[in-house]
């Protein structure tokens, strides 16, 4: 971690922080961002000049791989009562966030937006005139096309939103779709908005405003602010209201210049280009060493725009005087740290693209040379292999085909913004004029291809802590089955707690452990599974071998009963052995209502039996069938109290009275196991019926 200084001279009320704080504090944050809260311009005689230092972090930022997330939430443009804006597709359902799935991913459209810029003051003196006309429902219409087919002398294109020349910056801001598009960067995902069109058709306008604005140190709520400043409002109101949330925010701000490229915040004496290089862990390229600042305030964030816009790369050709020679990337990665079940807190890291492409030139019309020519020959090259990129992603039959991201810095950069998980904007910008109708038409075409082709947005996390999240997750589900089998096996319930190893505490951690610590806790919680499964494999063992026990005890007292039965037979029928005595309903019922306790109390199980069953814990299984057997006995109706009945060899009865044999057996000196060894014929049964558990 390196830190470093910005030195920005600022005028807005919104830098509450003294001038030698490395870093702002909360309170500053939340004072400055009161005023947002409030949309209110701070008033111009409170402004104060300060010298501003922000903490950078040096280091490159690397995507990691993706875990699935979606969100359901539908990006829809609306209109406003300006007329300028009747263009903006009200009817169109455009979607950059559809329905929320897991794998496979659903696949996302590029969301493409026009804007047409008024005549300029040069156009006007030449006695240019416009050649677009605006239909409505995001229709763009070009009059007289050139190099056309001559029965066509107008064309109609169709995007979700068109911005006509009178819409103001507020108008782009609030119906281009940026505001959805920072929801879903806060959100996790990777969001690029990025201005495409020829020379001076307005693209740096559109995203930072007109030339030399930040000269005349604007405050935040300047009516000419462009995309970025008013997105970076957004944002910290969007953060603001989610304060259960803890957000981190990096910001970078490179320039691809003559292919190279330059950090706009880390210039060095040299402007030192610095290396692309392909990150295979996040299958994707990322530029080696770039400056990242941590931005906790807004005016963190405005002090980056302010230092990259003074030092990017601009030049004076015959159609612009302020004309951008680079493509320039800035980037804020919104890392957000949500508490998740157990105490743990989960990280995404969501990023937002700001792409200002440099102009496609005519170098004959621009009049470049020297030094501006070899800049617009770069910038002609990269965009278009940027084009072909576009051409290739858009075109079904090509699916699966080799795209040249690695042909131009450029498309390396913005892969993942045109194919990859990302969220994509293209804000096209052209010129009305008749002189400008060739490279308008160009533009309009490349914009109807970008929009096309399709991304699959996904949200960044932290593939460690996903990890971490499906084991606990995993655990958990373990835990209460392991619970439920305890509880199905009548076993003493060990307490959930003491069966985790990690306390919630120790969980809460979990964000600010290093590398290794978290593998090592991940081995735990494999280890802790593999446990878990094990002990509950174990239990379902048991089980299994208990209610097989339970059955053999079963079908053993049947035998007895059935033997019980026969003798009974015997004896009446012999004038030798007295029968043995029949209960009467009424003994019966006595029966029935004697207390379990005191029938328990009357038998008396020899030691080796008590001993066998309690370790086979059969009179604890059989509490419940021995409760259900005696209530359907002492109900009302029941066939055996309406009936006055005996002891019968009815084998309809046969149910009824073994029970009434089985009560009425507990005087008897003889038993036998349950197991079948030969001693009493009542034993087992009494044990099961009788014994209250
Ligand atoms: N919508 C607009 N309203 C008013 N002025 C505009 C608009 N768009 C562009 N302009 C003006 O036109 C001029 C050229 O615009 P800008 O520099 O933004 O073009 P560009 O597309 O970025 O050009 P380049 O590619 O050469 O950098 C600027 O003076 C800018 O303020």
């Amino acid at each position: 971690m390196v830190t470093a200084k910005i030195t920005r001279v600022c005028s807005s009320t919104m830098r509450n922080n003294s001038p030698s704080s490395v870093v702002s504090t909360r309170t500053n944050r939340n004072r400055s961002n009161e005023r947002i809260k409030q949309n209110e311009p701070p008033s111009e005689n409170s402004s104060t000049n300060s010298t501003k230092t922000i903490s950078k972090s040096q280091g490159s930022h690397i995507g990691s791989p993706t875990t699935s997330f979606t969100s359901t939430n539908s990006w829809k443009s609306r209109a406003s009562g300006s007329g300028s804006l009747e263009n903006i597709n009200e009817n169109n359902n455009i979607s950059f966030r559809k329905i929320a799935t897991s794998f496979p991913q659903v696949e996302n459209n590029i969301h493409v937006v026009i804007r047409v810029r008024p005549l300029n003051s040069k156009e006007i003196r030449c006695g240019d005139t416009s050649t677009v006309d605006f239909p409505g429902n995001g229709q763009i219409l070009v009059h007289g096309m050139p190099n056309g087919n001559s029965n066509q002398k107008e064309k109609t294109f169709s995007y979700d939103a068109v911005f006509e020349p009178a819409s103001s910056q507020e108008d782009v801001f609030e119906f281009c779709g940026i505001k959805e598009l920072i929801e879903m960067a806060v959100e996790g995902f990777r969001c690029t908005a990025f201005c495409y069109g020829q020379t001076g058709s307005g693209k740096t306008h559109t995203l930072t405003g007109p030339p030399g604005l930040f000269l005349q140190r604007p405050t935040a709520y300047h009516k000419d602010h462009g995309l970025i400043l008013r997105s970076f409002v957004y944002l910290f109101q969007l953060l603001d209201k989610s304060s259960e949330i803890h957000y981190t925010l990096r910001a970078s701000f490179l320039e691809i210049y003559n292919e190279k490229i330059i950090d706009l915040l880390n210039l060095g004496s040299s402007r030192k280009p610095l290396p692309i290089r392909w990150s295979k862990k996040a299958r994707g390229f990322f530029v080696e060493n770039l400056f990242t600042v941590v931005c906790e305030e807004l005016d963190d964030l405005i002090a980056v725009l302010e230092e990259g816009m003074r030092n990017r790369s601009v030049g004076k050709h015959n159609m612009n005087e302020y004309s951008s020679r680079s493509h320039t990337i800035l980037t804020i990665n919104i890392t957000s740290e949500i508490a998740a079940e157990g105490g743990v807190f989960i990280s995404r890291t969501g990023k937002l693209n700001f792409v200002d492409l440099a102009g496609s030139e005519v170098t004959k019309k621009t009049q470049s040379g020297g030094k501006t020519l070899e800049e617009a020959n770069n910038i002609n090259k990269s965009l278009m292999v940027l084009g072909y990129c576009i051409s290739s992603l858009s075109d079904p039959k090509r699916i699966g085909t080799h795209i040249p991201y690695r042909d131009s810095n450029l498309t390396k950069l913005l892969a993942d913004s045109l194919a990859g998980n990302g969220v994509t904007l293209m804000i096209a910008c052209i010129s009305p004029a008749k002189s400008n109708q060739s490279e308008s038409v160009n533009t309009l075409r490349y914009a109807s291809r970008a929009k096309k082709i399709k991304t699959k947005p996904a949200v960044l996390m932290d593939p460690r802590e996903a990890l971490i999240l499906n084991l606990k997750r995993e655990i958990t589900t373990l835990q209460s089955e392991n619970d439920h089998l305890k509880t199905a096996l009548n076993f003493h319930q060990i307490p959930t707690s003491s069966t985790n190893p990690t306390s919630a505490e120790d969980l809460e951690r979990i964000s600010e452990l290093e590398a290794p610590e978290l593998a090592e806790l991940v081995r735990h919680y494999v280890n802790e599974n593999e446990t878990l499964k094990k002990e509950n494999s174990e239990l379902y063992q048991s089980k299994e071998l208990l209610l097989r026990d339970h059955e053999l005890v079963c079908r053993e007292n049947e035998r007895l009963l059935k033997k019980l039965e026969d003798v009974n037979l015997v004896c009446c029928r012999s004038p030798l052995i007295p029968a043995r005595a029949a209960f009467s309903a009424g003994d019966l019922e006595n029966v029935i209502q004697q207390p379990p306790s005191t029938r328990q109390s009357s038998i008396e199980l020899p030691k080796t039996v008590t001993k066998e069953l309690d370790m086979r814990q059969i009179g604890k299984v059989s509490v419940t069938s021995g409760r259900s057997k005696r209530s359907s006995l002492n109900g009302k109706n029941h066939p055996l109290r309406a009936k006055n009945l005996k002891p019968s060899n009815d084998p309809k009865s046969a149910h009824s009275s073994r029970r009434f044999s089985i009560s009425g057996a507990s005087d008897s000196g003889q038993y036998r196991d349950g197991l079948g060894k030969n001693k009493d014929p009542f034993g087992s049964a009494v044990s099961l019926i009788g014994d209250p558990g």
